[in-house]
């Protein structure tokens, strides 16, 4: 919004014309010069209210008479707006005349909170005396949060006087991020919070944080509530013509006799507002509909209530948000949305998720802008943690994060398993054997800290979920063996994250292996050596021998030297998920490298849908430890479930905060889950007509860790064709259960496949007994080629044809009563029988049937072989001409696979 406002928008505002603006400024002495000039919010308040009040505090007390008649004519006008409570239109309303108040108003934050918690509408019409005095009342003790004061003529009328306890209204919420029942209220958003109704949205984005209950009183929901209420009333009251006193939304208000007709309205208007306690009427308003569910209240027998119909133009939704929802923000009908989706062929239920494209057709249908807003803006925890102010004076500098990346086979786990036992400190040997996801070495006094992500596709994947942990890349080629088709798979993805990479060519003690081979064929792909002019380092080691090893780890150092890696050791932490799995007797273990700040034991954390105190913490080297430092590693445990690989950790104030966010965003993760599975059935709707065309594969997925589950999760996912697809009905860190069983048994023809995981004692008699196939695997690749032959096995086969040959016809003979023989010429191949032919005539296939009988002169045949004649019959067919062609085909059903 911009802060200055213009002489039309004042004399709109004010029921005057833009000379009577211009004129009265004048006698304020503030210079205007036509109807588009411009003046500061302060003056345009000044300059409204001189007019409409004829005071000013710029001009010695002055009694204008010209008030109260403009406004009359700006109730008069406004009696033709609609009274609807539809709070999108408010907003817009009021962002376009967003004007001047009264005397002494601050400014609006922002068009978009046109009511605040904190904020409150004074309206200050008629008698000055009452209106001074209602003032003061009015501030009451919530002073201290922003007051807004906005002069709208047109509410002139009403007075606050009195306020009355500011219940905290119970309204009825429409909850759309977390359609699950029990989450607190502050975390699960309704839409009319989303669309603009809460003026917690619009909050400083760091007083949006979690707060405490006592802040959040503080904030006083209700109070602001109210004002935006009594805008509604106003904005519908204006025909208000007797003064009156009414207890309004728990608040004493003066109305003032402007000496208009037609009060009726007015009090059929605000009746509703006075029963419902705001909360009411003021929900319905958000979704753009009819205050429909307002009580009458006494008088309702004496006014009838008219309604009339808004018009929508804009409206934000929620990310996930389903047809119904959709449909009450744009004061639509589910009808009418499933008929417009219907109308296009997309069949959808009033209960579906709408996806975006949906959304647009439709905006686009109904003339509706519609805005999509991020579901989980409020628990957005790691965009809270990096809106806190940061405090670079102590920044240090913190070692760099390397991760390794090459193609299969090309020596990735030798060469980390190399760099750590041969930097790590001697005497820890035991714990090297064990695999680990993330260490941290020492190079001369100097940290680094590597990564073991389980493969570059993984890699991207926490890289699209924003949890970019990486500095330094190193893309291992096998020198022996050069650039594989991965090689160039890992090239791109190392390129588009930005990170500086280092080529490690491995297995140099080979007597196979050509450094020059490997530099031309990654010059080629634009990664230049810079012995070759270009900007990628290259340097020989032996994963075997330990050769080159100090040479890539110095240079992995100045590469980070460059990028001056600074992060403050004193703050909240801030790490990431490497790597996760469920340990018996130990609960849920997370992998963390630390990225910023210092995670403690007690500390209480966040990564995405889990939450926990930090019970204990292990190191790299299994050890105990009290906390870890930057770029640190360690498993750290005392999380409520097994976090994401991926997921960002953040350290939270509070355990109750830590809790909030992390359920919020599971209730969230659930619905969008459901929302999935709504779109499956949503598939097989539309797959009514395709016939049960797809086939799915039900599969339950168990593995020792996180970054594995991903792995195989996403890699089954993508094995699908028009036909055949995995549906994978839940996936899960741990051991075979035999709440999987019962799964599996509620699944026909589910599968459950292990990775790194058995089942043992009764799990494995029950999965007997039930008749589950449980298939474990170690390798990935196996399990992947197992279920490919599963989905292969359900895949329809395929009729191939093989022609056997072609005979021309040469003459025809007609048998009474048996039908016409065509004397032929194998021309082609053989001709067989109890196989189908066609007739091609003039190279068109004429007729497609069964041969009824073949003979070699009288004798019946089997086959007759190219060069020699026969007599061949049709099944129930005689149209046979000279010069026509027989093939004769046979037909082969082939299996085929997925691959194909
Ligand atoms: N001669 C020689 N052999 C090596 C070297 N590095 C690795 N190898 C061998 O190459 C093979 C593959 O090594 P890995 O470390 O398993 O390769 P990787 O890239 O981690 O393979 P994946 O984990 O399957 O992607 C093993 O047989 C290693 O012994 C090396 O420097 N010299």
């Amino acid at each position: 919004m911009s802060d200055k406002v213009r002489v039309y928008e004042i004399a709109e505002e004010a029921g005057a014309s833009s000379s009577d603006v211009i004129a009265k400024a004048k006698d304020l002495n503030i210079e205007l010069k036509s109807p588009q000039s411009a003046v500061s919010f302060e003056d345009a308040e000044e300059i409204a209210n001189y007019i409409m009040t004829g005071k000013s505090s710029k001009l010695p007390a002055k009694a204008p008479v010209k008030a109260k008649k403009a406004a009359v004519k700006k109730v008069e006008e406004k009696k033709e707006e609609p009274a609807a409570v539809k709070v999108e239109e408010k907003v817009k309303v009021e962002e376009k005349k967003e004007v001047v108040k009264k005397p002494a108003i601050s400014k609006p934050k922002s068009v978009d909170t046109p009511a605040s918690k904190t904020e409150k509408i004074e309206e200050v019409k008629k008698a000055p005396e009452a209106k001074e005095e209602v003032a003061k009342k009015t501030e009451d003790k919530d002073s201290e949060a922003p007051v807004i004061k906005k002069i709208i003529p047109k509410r002139r009328g009403l007075k606050i006087v009195k306020k009355k306890k500011p219940k905290v209204e119970e309204a009825p919420k429409v909850e759309f991020n977390t359609p699950a029942a029990g989450t607190p209220k502050k975390q699960m958003k309704s839409l009319s919070e989303i669309l603009g109704n809460n003026s917690e949205d619009k909050k400083d984005p760091t007083e949006q944080k979690v707060k405490s209950k006592k802040d959040k009183k503080k904030t006083n929901v209700r109070a602001q509530d109210h004002g935006r209420k009594l805008e509604v009333q106003r904005e519908s009251s204006n025909d208000f013509n007797s003064t009156s006193t009414d207890s309004l939304l728990g608040e004493e208000v003066f109305l003032l006799d402007l000496g208009l007709a037609d009060k009726s309205k007015l009090l059929e208007e605000t009746k509703p507002q006075n029963q419902n306690k705001q909360s009411r009427s003021s929900r319905p308003a958000a979704f753009g509909n009819r205050p429909q569910g307002l009580k009458r209240g006494k008088r309702k027998k004496r006014f009838k209530r008219t309604e009339e119909e808004i018009e929508i133009t804009e409206v934000t939704i929620p990310e996930e948000c389903r047809v119904y929802e959709f449909a009450e923000a744009c004061g639509k009908s589910a009808s009418d949305v499933i008929s417009v989706l219907f109308g296009l062929g997309m069949l959808v239920t009033k209960n579906d998720f709408l996806k975006q494209d949906e959304l647009e057709i439709l905006g686009e249908e109904f003339g509706i802008e519609v805005t999509v807003k991020d579901a989980l803006e409020d628990v957005n925890y790691v965009d809270d943690y990096h809106e806190e102010d940061i405090d670079d004076s102590n920044f240090v500098t913190r070692p760099p994060v390397v991760t390794i990346m090459g193609h299969v086979d090309h020596g990735k786990t030798s060469l980390l398993d190399k760099i750590r036992s041969a930097k790590v400190a001697k005497g820890e040997a035991g714990g090297i054997t064990q695999h680990i996801s993330a260490y941290t070495v020492d190079q001369n006094g100097q940290k680094i800290t590597f990564v073991d992500t389980p493969g570059h596709a993984a890699f991207s994947e926490m890289r699209s979920r924003g949890t970019e942990i990486t500095d330094v890349i190193i893309i291992v080629v096998a020198g022996d063996d050069g650039v594989k088709p991965q090689t160039e798979e890992v090239i791109s993805h190392a390129k588009a994250s930005g990170c500086p990479i280092i080529v490690a060519v491995n297995k140099m003690d080979k007597e196979s292996a050509n450094m020059d081979m490997v530099k031309a064929q990654m010059a080629e792909r634009e990664m230049t050596p810079v012995d070759w002019g270009g900007d990628v380092e290259f340097i020989g080691v032996s994963a075997h021998t330990g050769m080159g090893i100090d040479d890539l780890l110095e240079n992995i150092l100045l590469q980070s030297e460059v990028l001056e890696l600074k992060a403050d050791p004193s703050a909240k932490a801030k790490g990431a998920v490497v790597e996760s799995l469920l340990e018996k007797g130990r609960g849920p273990v997370a992998t963390i490298i630390v990225q910023n700040g210092t995670l403690k034991v007690g500390d209480n954390i966040v990564c995405d849908t889990t939450y926990g105190r930090v019970k204990a913490i292990t190191n790299d080297q299994g050890k105990p430890v009290k906390q870890l430092g930057l770029s640190e590693t360690g498993n750290v445990l005392g999380l409520n479930e097994v976090p994401v690989s991926g997921a960002v950790m953040v350290a939270q104030d509070s355990d109750k905060e830590a809790r909030e966010i992390a359920t919020t965003r599971a209730e969230h993760a659930r619905a969008k889950e459901l929302s999935k599975s709504t779109k499956v059935s949503l598939e097989e709707m539309s797959g009514l007509i395709a016939e049960g065309k797809i086939k799915q594969l039900p599969v339950i997925i168990k593995t020792d860790v996180g970054g594995s589950l991903e792995a195989i999760k996403g890699s089954l996912e993508k094995i699908a064709n028009e036909e055949v697809k995995v549906k994978v009905l839940h996936a899960g860190v741990g051991g075979i259960t035999e709440s999987d069983l019962v799964l599996a048994n509620a699944s026909e023809g589910c599968i459950i496949l292990g990775f790194n995981v058995r089942p043992t004692g009764s799990v494995k008699q029950k999965a007997k007994a039930d008749g589950v196939t449980i298939n474990t695997y170690t390798i990935i690749y196996d399990l992947i080629d197992d279920v490919k032959d599963a989905l292969s096995g359900m895949m329809s086969a395929v009729i191939r044809e093989e022609n056997t040959g072609q005979a021309e016809v040469r003459d025809t003979f007609v048998v009474p009563k048996i039908g016409t023989v065509a004397g032929c010429l194998v021309t082609d191949g053989k001709v067989i029988r109890g196989g189908h032919a066609r007739i091609i005539r003039d190279g068109v296939v004429t007729y497609t049937g069964k041969i009824s009988s073949l003979k070699r002169f009288k004798d019946d045949a089997k086959e007759v072989a190219n060069g020699y004649e026969c007599g061949i019959m049709f099944d129930k067919f005689n149209d046979i001409k000279v010069g026509d062609f027989i093939e004769t085909f046979i037909q082969i059903e082939e299996k085929v696979s997925i691959d194909d």
